[in-house]
């Protein structure tokens, strides 16, 4: 019996490659960064080519920096940062454009097109997203238009589409298997997820040939085998499938209905299990696949917070108030004010529930007395009122209130931010022993396909003990806090700056 899973997660920054033992403990791990290339304002690209040698190369490293055969590798699952598109030509497998990565704003038009044309509810009712350029579909719209003869090519069958995880499967398979799970079709914005199927009417309307998409397969299952030259001699089944934020979710176990969990990473992502049915949101949330396992598919709703932790990278780059992301707790916790400062970090517009680009950072609330400490304190802290923003809007789609919150991600290990999170949702927030839950999330969608473990319960066996922050702060207090955050924000929104003067 092979004693070993390796998950891949590959990540917007960076890649990884890590390995598990049966009792879910990590017994090597290897990571690279990837390059980003801004080819214009608000465009994010990379190279499908270099995140494919990157994946191999973290393979490698985690396997020999380890110890461990290749063939001691009972499974494969791959997570991925999601919505990121890749087009290549079938025959050679090489790109025909760079990845136009998630965040890349380059498909603007073309998402604005889809809302003036009227197609607004007929894409969230069909899809659960909020038509944007965040997702696939317009991204495969953009390469098919700049890439000279690329939409004859698509429509005679000889290009194919992915996201990561499909690009690595296809890749890892010597181009044997084209293939994505529920979790990342869902964030594509051509899959209808009330009928698991591609969208032949969504396919229509950006003209996308149906011939280049993949076979839509469950999270959990074997999709085909890493081929020896790929896998440095051994035929590893590729065996576990999902977008990261799903990972976590299925990292965290938060596999009951009600059950959130948030991601506290360059972003936050907040996630909540809705169950077996599709809840579509009135508050400015995503409705997506959790998984798919077994035959049956889960749903959640998604809010994401586009600053979390790179509010800190700013803190430590832009304004230099700090040299290292971790330094803001001792400095939050060195504040005496009585949390009267305000920054609203919206650099790039506000995400869930707000959704307006146009609008951008603010600090309130400064007096001659505001200290360096305060502004930290008050930086980290818009990190908890977002999520408390997210949470809300679930609240107001579903009528649940969060029970407790199950945490992962670099920024969760700050144990300020997780009290003052506690203190102001009023539930307890229960920090994984390892936040890692991504890269663990996709070992065990690969490892229960193999029969590595042998179900949920085996899984809830491994986990080690949470730390768990309980609300300390009274709630009239909590309350009063949130107000004054929500008429920061809104004052915020009011304000619009001057472009053509470049402020
Ligand atoms: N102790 C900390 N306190 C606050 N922020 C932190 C801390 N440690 C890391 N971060 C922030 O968390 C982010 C990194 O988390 P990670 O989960 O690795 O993100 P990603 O997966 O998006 O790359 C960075 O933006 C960093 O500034
Ligand atoms: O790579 P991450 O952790 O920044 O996650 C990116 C998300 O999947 C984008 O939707």
């Amino acid at each position: 019996m092979s004693k070993y899973i390796l998950s891949i997660d590959e990540g917007t920054t960076s890649t990884r490659a890590v390995i598990y033992n049966k009792k879910g403990e990590t017994i090597a791990q290897a990571q690279r960064e990837i390059s980003m290339s801004y080819p214009k304002p608000g465009w994010v690209e990379q190279d499908a080519n270099e995140i494919w040698v990157a994946v191999q190369a973290v393979i490698a490293t985690s396997l020999i920096q380890s110890g461990i055969q290749p063939t001691d590798i009972a499974g494969v699952g791959i997570t991925n940062q999601r919505e990121t598109t890749i087009v290549w030509d079938k025959e050679t497998g090489l790109p025909i454009h760079n990845a136009i990565v998630w965040q890349s704003r380059q498909t603007a038009p073309i998402a604005e097109k889809l809302i003036a044309d009227g197609h607004k509810d007929l894409i969230q009712k069909k899809t659960g997203l909020i038509p944007d350029a965040y997702f696939s579909a317009t991204k495969v719209r953009f390469i098919l238009d700049h890439v000279s003869g690329a939409q004859q090519r698509a429509e005679n069958g000889d290009l194919l589409f992915g996201t990561i995880d499909t690009w690595l499967l296809w890749k890892l398979t010597g181009g044997a298997v084209h293939a994505t799970d529920f979790t990342n079709a869902s964030r594509t914005m051509m899959f209808d997820i009330n009928n698991l199927k591609w969208d032949s009417e969504l396919l229509g309307l950006l003209n996308i040939p149906l011939k280049m998409l993949p076979e839509v397969r469950q999270s959990s299952e074997v999709y085909g085998k890493a081929i020896p030259i790929h896998f440095f001699g051994a035929e590893v089944p590729i065996a576990g499938m999902a977008g990261d934020q799903q990972a976590a979710l299925f990292g965290q176990l938060a596999l009951d209905q009600g059950d959130v969990k948030n991601t506290y990473g360059t972003g936050s992502f907040i996630m909540m299990n809705t169950g077996n049915q599709p809840k579509l949101s009135n508050n400015g949330l995503l409705t997506t696949i959790a998984y798919g396992i077994k035959g049956e598919v889960t749903y959640a709703l998604e809010g994401s917070v586009f600053i979390a932790g790179s509010a800190m990278q700013w803190l430590r780059d832009g304004m230099r108030v700090i040299e290292r992301s971790p330094e803001s707790e001792t400095m939050a916790n060195a504040s005496t004010n009585e949390n009267e400062v305000y920054v609203v970090p919206a650099f790039t517009g506000l995400g869930a529930p707000y959704w307006d680009s146009e609008a951008r950072g603010a600090v309130f609330g400064l007096t001659r007395g505001t200290t360096r400490e305060d502004f930290v304190k008050a930086t980290l802290q818009s990190l908890a009122y977002q999520s408390k923003d997210v949470m809300e809007a679930m609240h107001a789609d579903t009528g649940l209130r969060v029970a407790k919150l199950h945490v992962d991600g670099g920024a969760s290990l700050n144990n300020y931010l997780m009290q003052f999170q506690a203190d102001l949702i009023q539930k307890p927030v229960v920090r994984a022993a390892n936040v890692e839950t991504t890269a663990i999330g996709a070992a065990y969608l690969a490892g229960l396909a193999v029969g590595f473990w042998s179900d949920i319960d085996e899984l809830k066996t491994l986990v080690n003990q949470p730390t768990e922050f309980g609300s300390e702060m009274p709630a009239e207090q909590a309350d009063e806090l949130y107000d004054g955050w929500i008429s920061a924000v809104e004052a915020t929104q009011v304000f619009k700056p001057n472009r053509k003067g470049q402020i």
